[in-house]
This record gives structure tokens, sequence and C-alpha cells, in this order.
């Protein structure tokens, strides 16, 4: 048998979803740059889910399906409550919550192509909601309810601090919302697929889908990133920092990529925001530090920024708590999860691999009394 270590390279399905290729990245074919100038979040839902972007009567449609089901049930709201808050990070209520919802959706467990996709379109409502009420709740603050007039940006924003966003914020937020949307078989889609692809249900696929996100070396890593920034505390002191963790064979948050070989090309829109945001709050450190950063790994290790390390201080610019980040990556990622668990069940077998057994050969069963 050839082991792959952690696959690399392996490829094991087809999809129409989104592609990268020489260092280039598509969704359904349209360049990741050409979206994340032009395009709303919700356009590239449609797009990832139908596979064509939507007339303005069918992004009308889709808006209004969105609006109408971001409500989260009481129940959700409640359990949010019951939580150790202040020991829970936001990722694991996020993992439970969905789980949770899975419980109160009648349709959970009915498997019609038409029930999937209206189970897509309830979870991809209430993903927001759900991130922006567990922050509330967990500062004792009350839930503020979903607005129908705003997308899904201004939403978030709105929900988690009451207050209108500035056309900035939305743009900025919108911007991250669309390049985090899809990403071929990255762990946390490949998860949600094997998860699947047993014929489960779409609520146990996002579960577990979360749960794979929420790693450091994964979807995790945009806390990471800030979590180093905020160490590292001042401009002058970036570059010692990061010598001495590549001396000590360290990883540096936010660089690297299993795919990318030249740099990933959703960095370069996250990177114009943060300097852009920085100066606005009047941060611009943050932006400095991630730019000598940038430098010396790049220089020193030959490994370009990935799409986490700019969106750690556009969000921090945006005033978002650091451990909202990865859920906000999960607002984003679902929709790329949902097209991906659609697709799955459109064309299932069953993901299975070997594993190259590497313990003892045949042994003879001792009972426990005999054992040394
Ligand atoms: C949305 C996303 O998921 S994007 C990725 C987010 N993750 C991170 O930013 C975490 C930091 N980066 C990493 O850990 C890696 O680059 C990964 C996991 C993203 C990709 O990893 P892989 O392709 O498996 O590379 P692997 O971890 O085997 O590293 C290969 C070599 O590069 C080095 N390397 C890789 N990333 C980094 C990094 N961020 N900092 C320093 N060195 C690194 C490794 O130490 C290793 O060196 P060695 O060969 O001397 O032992
Ligand atoms: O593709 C990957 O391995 C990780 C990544 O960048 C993503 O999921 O956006």
């Amino acid at each position: 048998m050839t082991v792959t270590r952690g696959l690399e390279g392996v490829v094991a399905t087809t999809s129409s979803i989104s592609s990268i290729i020489d260092d280039t990245l598509t969704y359904v074919g349209y360049n990741i740059d050409d979206l994340a100038e032009n395009a709303s979040f919700e356009e590239v839902i449609y797009l990832l889910w139908h596979r064509k972007l939507p007339t303005k009567a069918q992004l009308d449609e889709l808006n209004k399906q969105l609006a109408e089901n971001a409500e989260l049930p009481k129940e959700v709201i409640e359990h949010f409550k019951l939580y150790p808050i202040d020991k829970v990070h936001p990722m694991g209520a996020l993992r439970t919550a969905v789980s949770l919802l899975g419980l109160y959706d009648e349709e959970a467990d009915l498997m019609d192509p038409e029930a999937n996709y209206r189970k897509a379109v309830r979870l991809q409502a209430k993903m927001p909601t759900l991130v922006t009420t567990f922050a509330r709740v967990r500062k004792g603050l009350e839930p503020i309810a979903p607005r129908k007039d705003l997308g899904i940006a201004a939403n978030f924003l709105y929900m988690l601090t009451g207050n209108e966003p500035e056309p900035i914020a939305i743009e900025a937020f919108n911007k991250a919302l669309v390049l985090h949307a899809d990403h071929e078989l990255n762990a946390s889609t490949f998860t949600a697929r094997v998860c699947v692809a047993t014929l489960s249900d779409v609520y146990s696929g996002i579960t577990s889908a979360i749960g794979a996100l929420k790693g450091p070396l994964h979807g995790g890593a945009n806390e990471a990133v800030m979590n180093m920034l905020t160490e590292i505390g001042s401009v002058d002191r970036a570059e010692s920092y990061v010598r001495e963790k590549l001396a000590n064979k360290e990883k540096i948050m936010g660089f690297g990529h299993r795919v990318y070989r030249q740099g990933d090309p959703r960095a370069k829109h996250l990177k114009v925001m943060s300097e852009k945001l920085t100066k606005l709050t009047g941060k611009p450190e943050y932006y400095e530090m991630s730019t000598l950063i940038e430098g010396i790994v790049t220089g020193e290790k030959n490994l370009p920024p990935n799409v986490d390390f700019y969106s750690a201080s556009v969000y921090d610019s945006l005033g978002i708590d650091h451990d909202l980040f990865t859920p906000i990556f999960a607002v984003s990622r679902v929709s790329g999860w949902l097209a991906h668990i659609l697709e799955q069940y459109e064309n299932n077998r069953l993901i299975r691999p070997r594993a190259d057994y590497t313990g003892p050969g045949m042994q003879k069963y001792v009972p426990v009394e005999l054992r040394d």
C-alpha cells in the first residue's frame, strides 16, 4: 500500500463548485478576484448552490427566503444561556447549536432533494443569527433579532452591536464572506462530504464541518493570527518575535497552504481592506506589523500569507471579538459546505479509504488474570 500523508495531492471526488488551478481560485468558473470586487455574498450563495449567477428576480427570491428563515427557535436561545459561558469557545457553541437546530427541524431526516435545499436555506439563514446571538447572550445582553431589510453582511454587524454599520464596514464584511465561501476540497468540506456520504443528514454534515474548521491549522488560524498580533503588541517587537519563532521551528499562523505555492489569491483583497480599515480605526500598527511579518516569513521560508492572515486585522478593525473570527468563517463557509453536501447526495458513494496497518502481528488472547 502507498500512503500519501495528509492525502496531499489525492483527488478524492469530482466537483463543479470551485476550482484551484495554477493558484487561481474560481467559483463555478468565476475568478475570485472578480467576485470579491463585485458580488454580494448572497449572489455567491446562489452561484454555489445553482452553478449560475442569479437573475435579479432569483436573487430577490433567495434574499426573501433567507430573511424569512433567519430567526432562531427560542429553545436555541435558551440553550445558549445554559452553557458554561465563560469557558465556552464560540466555535464549540456554534457546533452544538447547529446540532441542536436539527432537533427543531421537522424535515431534518427527510432525504429528498427539495427538502435538503430547504434545509440549506434555513441553515444559511440562521448561521449569522446563531453567532451574533451567542456573542450577546454570553455578555448578558439581549439578542437582537435579524432585520428583513438588511443583507447578510449588514445584518451580522447590526445583530452584533445594535448599530447600523457604516458602508465601509459592510463592504469589508461582505468581501470577507465572498472570499471565504468555498475552497474546493479543504478539510472541513471534505469532512462534511464524508459525513453525508453515509447518507447522514445535512445538520450532521454541517456539525462535523464546524468541528473540522475549528482547528488552528484550518479556520482557527484567523483567531490565532490575532492572538499573535496582540502578543507582539507593537511594530518594533514584531521582527524579533517572528525570527525567534522561526528559529525554534514554530509555525507562524496565517502562512502556508497545502495547495497554493505562489500565494493565496484571497489574501491580497483582505490586505487592502486591512490597510484601509486599520487606518480608519486608528490602529495602523496591526497592518504595519502584518506587512513586516509577511516580509520576514516570505523572505525566510518562502511561505506567502493565506486567507486567514489579513482577515484577522480586518475583523479586529470592525470591533469584533477575536474568538468570533472563526465562527465568521463558518457563517461564510456554510454556503460552500451546503453546496458540497447537496452535490454529494446527487451522486453519492460511501467515502471509505484504507489504512496501512503498522501495529503488531497476530497475537493470542490471554485471559486478564493470566496477563503480566
Ligand atoms: C483557511 C485555511 O485553512 S488556510 C491555512 C490556515 N492555517 C494556518 O495558517 C496555520 C499555519 N500553516 C500551516 O500549518 C501549514 O502551512 C498548513 C497546515 C496550512 C499546510 O500544511 P502542509 O501542506 O501540510 O505543510 P506542512 O505543515 O507539512 O509544512 C511543510 C513545511 O513548511 C513549514 N511550514 C508550513 N507552514 C508554516 C508556517 N505557517 N510557519 C512556518 N513554517 C511553516 C513546516 O514547518 C514544514 O517544514 P519542514 O519541512 O522543515 O518540517
Ligand atoms: O483549502 C484549504 O486547505 C484551506 C483553505 O484555504 C480554505 O478552506 O479556505
